[in-house]
Parts: C-alpha cells; sequence; structure tokens
C-alpha cells in the first residue's frame, strides 16, 4: 500500500526541514543553465550594492571633503558606472529568475495534475476535491514564489550579510565588534515574533483550504442546498469556518505589526547607537566623515539582510512543505496498473466475460463482502440484466469489470483473459459505461459526443447522435452542435444527457456495454427517445444493463439476481417470475412499469 494511511492527501504540519526544497532539483535541472544565468547577474547585482559603500565613502572624503570639484565629478562617474551595472544586473536577475519560478511550477502542475489524473477510486473516495485544487493552486503559488524569488533572495542577503560584515570590519573593526556584539540583542525578539507569526501564518492558509473545500462541496451541491431550505443553515457554517480563519489571521496580524515595530525600534536604536559611537570617533579624529558613512551603509545593509534573512527562512520552510506534499502526491502510486509485460487481446475482441468465484471487500470496509463468490459467463453479444435491492453490488460489478478495483480473490476474464494480465487502457477501449448520470463538460455538443472518440471526424460524430436520437435537440440549440452544453450539462434536460452520453458511447464503438439505467422517469416523449437510442447502442455487443424498466428485463437474454453481494438466482423474467422468490418481489416494487404492468 502506497497511499498514506489516514488521509488521502498527506496533510502533516509544514516541515521544519529545508531539504525537501532539495525535491524540486528534478523539476529546476532542466533550466540550470538559466539558473546558472540567474545567479551570475544576482551575484554582480549583490557585489554592486556592496560597493555602494565605498562610492559614499569616496564621495564624502574626496569628493566633498577635498572641495575639488573634479575630484567630486570623478567620484560621481563611479557612482553612475555602478549604479547602471546594477540596474541591468536587477532586471536581468529578476526576469530570469521569474521565468524559472512560472517555468517550474507550470512543470509541477502538470507533472502533479497528470498523476492525479492516474491515481486509482480509492484515492478519490478519501479526498476532498476542493481541498485537492487548493493544493495544487496555493502550494503550487507559494512554490512559485520560493522558485522565483526567496530562495535567490536568501542567497542574496545572505551574500550582503557576509560581505558587509567583511566591509564593517574593513571600514572599522572597533564599531564592528560593538555591532556584532548587539546583533543577538537585537535580533533575538524578531526571530520570536517571527516564528509565531509564521505559526499563525500555517494555521491560516489550512482554514482557508478548509473554506474552499466547503465552497466547493456547497457549489457542487446547490440544488440540494436550495431544495432543503439549506442557504442559511450553510451560510451560518460558511459564517463559522470564516470567523475562525479571521480570528488566526487577526492574531497574525497582531504579531505581524508588534514584529514590525519592535524591528524598527531595534534597527533604528542600533543605529542610533552606532552613529552615537562613530560620532564620538569621527571628533576625535579615530574616523573619517566617509568612513562613518560607508560604516552606516553596511551595518543598515547587513541588518536588512538579516531581517529578510529571517523572513524568507519561513517563506522557505513554507515552501519545503509544499514542496513535500506535492512531491508525495507525485510519488504516489497508482495500484491499477499494467503488468511489465501485458497480454493484448486478439483481434477481432469479441466481449466475453468470466467471473470466477469472485470476492471483493472494499478497503474501507474489509469484513463486509461488496461482493461475494459471484460466479458466471456471458458470452459475446449477449444481454444480461443485472436486478438486486440497493446496495447488493451491482455498481460494484461494474467497478470491477472496468478495473477500477481488482477482486480480492477469484478471477474477471475477458475474452479469457484475466484483467490483471491486461493493460487496463486496452481494456477499457473495448468498454463503455453509460452512467445513470451522465457526464457532460462545458463545452460543445461536438465535443462532448467526441469524448468517445478523440479522432472523430464531424461527420461521424452526427451520425452517431443521429443513432443516439439526440441530433433532433442538438439543432434546434441556439448554435446547434456549437452550443456550450453549460458545466455538467446544466442545459440539458435529464434524457437528452443521456442521448448525450449514449452518442458518445456510439462513437466508440466497445465490445462490452455497461448501462446503469436511470432510475428517474422521464416524460413520455424523452423516454421514447431514450429506449429507441440504448436499442441501437445495445445491438451487437455485449451488454450488462442494471436494469429499472420492465422492458429491458423482459429483453435481457438473462437475468442475474443479486443480494448482498451473492447470485441468488439467473434465468429470464418469465421463469423467474415464475420462481416467485426475490425477484418477482423486486419487478413488482422496482421496475417503472410505464409500457406493461406486470
Ligand atoms: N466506495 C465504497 N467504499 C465502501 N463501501 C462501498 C463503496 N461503494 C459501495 N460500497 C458498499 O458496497 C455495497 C454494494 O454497493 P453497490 O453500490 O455496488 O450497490 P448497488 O447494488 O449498485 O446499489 P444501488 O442500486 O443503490 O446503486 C453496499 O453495501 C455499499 O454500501
Amino acid at each position: 500500500m502506497r497511499y498514506p494511511p489516514s488521509a488521502a492527501l498527506p496533510d502533516r504540519p509544514a516541515t521544519r526541514n529545508l531539504s525537501a526544497l532539495r525535491r524540486l532539483l528534478h523539476f529546476i535541472q532542466p533550466y540550470r543553465w538559466i539558473l546558472t544565468a540567474a545567479f551570475i547577474t544576482l551575484i554582480i547585482a549583490a557585489g554592486s550594492v556592496l560597493t555602494f559603500g565605498q562610492v559614499l565613502r569616496t564621495l564624502v572624503d574626496s569628493g566633498l571633503a577635498s572641495g575639488s570639484i573634479a575630484e567630486l565629478n570623478h567620484a560621481l562617474l563611479f557612482f553612475f558606472s555602478i549604479v547602471i551595472i546594477t540596474a541591468i544586473a536587477i532586471t536581468l536577475r529578476a526576469y530570469l529568475l521569474d521565468w524559472i519560478g512560472e517555468r517550474v511550477v507550470a512543470d509541477i502542475r502538470s507533472a502533479v495534475f497528470t498523476r492525479v489524473l492516474q491515481l486509482d477510486l480509492i484515492y478519490f473516495e478519501r479526498i476532498r476535491t476542493g481541498e485537492l485544487i487548493s493544493r495544487l493552486t496555493s502550494d503550487t503559488a507559494l512554490l512559485q514564489i520560493v522558485v522565483g524569488s526567496t530562495l535567490a533572495m536568501a542567497v542574496r542577503s545572505a551574500l550582503l550579510m557576509l560581505g558587509g560584515i567583511i566591509m564593517l570590519a574593513i571600514t572599522s573593526p572597533a564599531l564592528t565588534a560593538l555591532v556584532l556584539l548587539g546583533v543577538p540583542i537585537v535580533i533575538a525578539p524578531g526571530w520570536w515574533l517571527g516564528s509565531r507569526v509564521r505559526r499563525l501564518a500555517r494555521g491560516s492558509q489550512d482554514r482557508i483550504a478548509d473554506i474552499g473545500a466547503y465552497v466547493d462541496e456547497t457549489i457542487h451541491g446547490i440544488r440540494t442546498v436550495q431544495a432543503f431550505n439549506h442557504e442559511t443553515i450553510d451560510s451560518q457554517h460558511y459564517g463559522e469556518r470564516l470567523e475562525a480563519a479571521f480570528s488566526i489571521a487577526r492574531e497574525r496580524a497582531w504579531n505581524s505589526a508588534l514584529l514590525s515595530g519592535v524591528a524598527t525600534l531595534m534597527t533604528f536604536g542600533a543605529i542610533g547607537l552606532v552613529i552615537w559611537v562613530g560620532g564620538h570617533q569621527v571628533l576625535t579624529g579615530e574616523l573619517s566623515g566617509g568612513q562613518l558613512s560607508a560604516f552606516l551603509f553596511y551595518a543598515v545593509l547587513v541588518a536588512s539582510s538579516v531581517g529578510s534573512l529571517s523572513d524568507l527562512s519561513g517563506q522557505l520552510l513554507r515552501g519545503a512543505g509544499a514542496s513535500e506534499r506535492l512531491m508525495e502526491l507525485l510519488e504516489m502510486q497508482p495500484r491499477i496498473t499494467a503488468p511489465p509485460v501485458p497480454i493484448s487481446l486478439a483481434p477481432p475482441v469479441r466481449g466475453c466475460i468470466e467471473c470466477e468465484q469472485m470476492s471483493f471487500y472494499y478497503p474501507s470496509r474489509p469484513e463486509t463482502p461488496a461482493l461475494d463468490q459471484v460466479h458466471f459467463t456471458i458470452a459475446p453479444g449477449e444481454r444480461v440484466a443485472l436486478v438486486g435491492p440497493s446496495g447488493s453490488g451491482k455498481s460494484t460489478l461494474f467497478q470491477l469489470l472496468l478495473r477500477f478495483y481488482d477482486p480480492s480473490s477469484g478471477f474477471i476474464r475477458f475474452d479469457g483473459i484475466d484483467l490483471r494480465a491486461l493493460d487496463p487502457k486496452e481494456l477499457r477501449t473495448h468498454i463503455a459505461l453509460v452512467p445513470q448520470e451522465p457526464v457532460i463538460f462545458a463545452t460543445s455538443a461536438w465535443e462532448n459526443i467526441r469524448y468517445g472518440l478523440n479522432t472523430a471526424t464531424d461527420a461521424q460524430i452526427r451520425q452517431a447522435a443521429t443513432v443516439a436520437h439526440a441530433i433532433e435537440f442538438i439543432e434546434k440549440l441556439p448554435q446547434g452542435f456549437n452550443t456550450d452544453l453549460g458545466e455538467r450539462g446544466i442545459r440539458l434536460s435529464g434524457g437528452e444527457r443521456q442521448r448525450i452520453a449514449i452518442a458518445r458511447t456510439i462513437l466508440r464503438n466497445p465490445r462490452l456495454l455497461l448501462l446503469d439505467e436511470a432510475t428517474s422517469a422521464l416524460d413520455a416523449a424523452s423516454e421514447q427517445f431514450v429506449q429507441a437510442a440504448l436499442e441501437q447502442l445495445m445491438r451487437d455487443r455485449t451488454t450488462i444493463v442494471i436494469a429499472h424498466r420492465l422492458a429491458t428485463v423482459r429483453h435481457a437474454d438473462r437475468i442475474l439476481v443479486l443480494e448482498h453481494g451473492r447470485i441468488v438466482a439467473t434465468g429470464d423474467h418469465t421463469s423467474l417470475m415464475r420462481d416467485g422468490g426475490l425477484y418477482a418481489k423486486l419487478a413488482a416494487l422496482q421496475f417503472q412499469t410505464t409500457d406493461q404492468v406486470i
């Protein structure tokens, strides 16, 4: 088992360890030359900033103090040259690093999304969609900042800090000793408050992910929300989450404000002290005015570098946490995979299904079998109806046939080959599922039908829509096939959505059709169209249908009756009715008797 045990997403507290950032190297590696160029510009920029202190010293001591215009001009020329070099280096550094940040994050997003799409259903049972989306957006956004600026800023600050200290020592060793002694006193409160701010910021981010997940769930279920008059309650729940987020954010804001105040007090207090001591030295002639100016410049530089290093270390830690979560997502291995050497289905694929003493337990319910010693064979082209009370395992059987899960024991074979020996991709090209609630995407009718077969031409799509009796309503839509069907097909009726799904399946032309009949009754006209479309779809292929209509069970070659995951009876409608038993009871209760009363 390669998933974390309790949650789908590794939702651990942010790591205290920056080594998680090392895992980003794999993504940065392809751009190492650009990164090298960026670091060269970074070093040039940092070097130029350090040179400013010397420029200042020359300006004061040689330019101003000497009273010579020529020397002043000379010093200013030096100053402008450094300004130009710094500006060019900063421009290049900013662009190159931003570029790398955006590029790496785009690559990570793409890799994570591709991986998530490959994970199997057990993963999606555990995860909240909103949370995943928030991870994909907020964690990657954090990484973008880390790769695109924080890392480089940290290196820059470290360079400036070290360079600054060296220049301080060169300028005035005595004052430097004083400053270094004072540094711990100046930065200690900052570190303490800074770590509080970071912890609160992390809490605030988790609350925001929680709010995102709640909004996602509520908006998805907006019809249910409104139908149950749940708007006020949901607003209240949302409000409570917002308040929780706000109270953490308020605490963070207060600590952050305090941090700014304390940092200002400490920094300027320390500068004042240096001016006081240094000023005395200038007066006694131990130090020149230029030296004191340069010293102050370097002292401010070192102080601000230390300050920004402490800020950046928080960001780096959060980035390391984000990187760790994303990399763990990336490293998750789907369990349903092709074997190293998959067996290919020999053409022509027939669509023969065998289930041999097959049992299945959902991983989250290891004590109750969802399917128990199921045993049957379905011949190519046969039409089989599955009937059983709710929870008897009908949909589970479909999921196993599509190999979303593997049996816990026993076998399922397709054309005589164990599903586990096949590449699931190949298997699924021969199977199509028409669910009760078809999935419609927020795009045109063209694209929704083409979903069944990427390479389909417009003519093939029209043909499939005609066979599925979808063309009748598609052509009446405002822009015909180009009409956007709205998110989840919200602009279509239930019957229309089903006919789009049927057209899609016709295009796919599977050997095995898994059909979950809609339980909700359609109006007579729509029902007629859907039935006619289904008849076309079922022709000449093996079909297993979870039946809710009398017409379906009557036309089935065979009916399998499931109860508590077991097959309790098999036969055709007439013989099963004659036997009485569960089927007869279910038939009386379950089938929509629009066409004929039992
Ligand atoms: N993802 C899951 N994890 C754990 N148990 C599950 C899961 N999905 C279904 N079950 C359980 O497995 C059993 C079979 O469920 P299944 O959905 O196959 O029934 P069904 O016959 O299709 O029911 P219905 O007609 O109501 O759709 C039920 O007891 C159900 O609670």
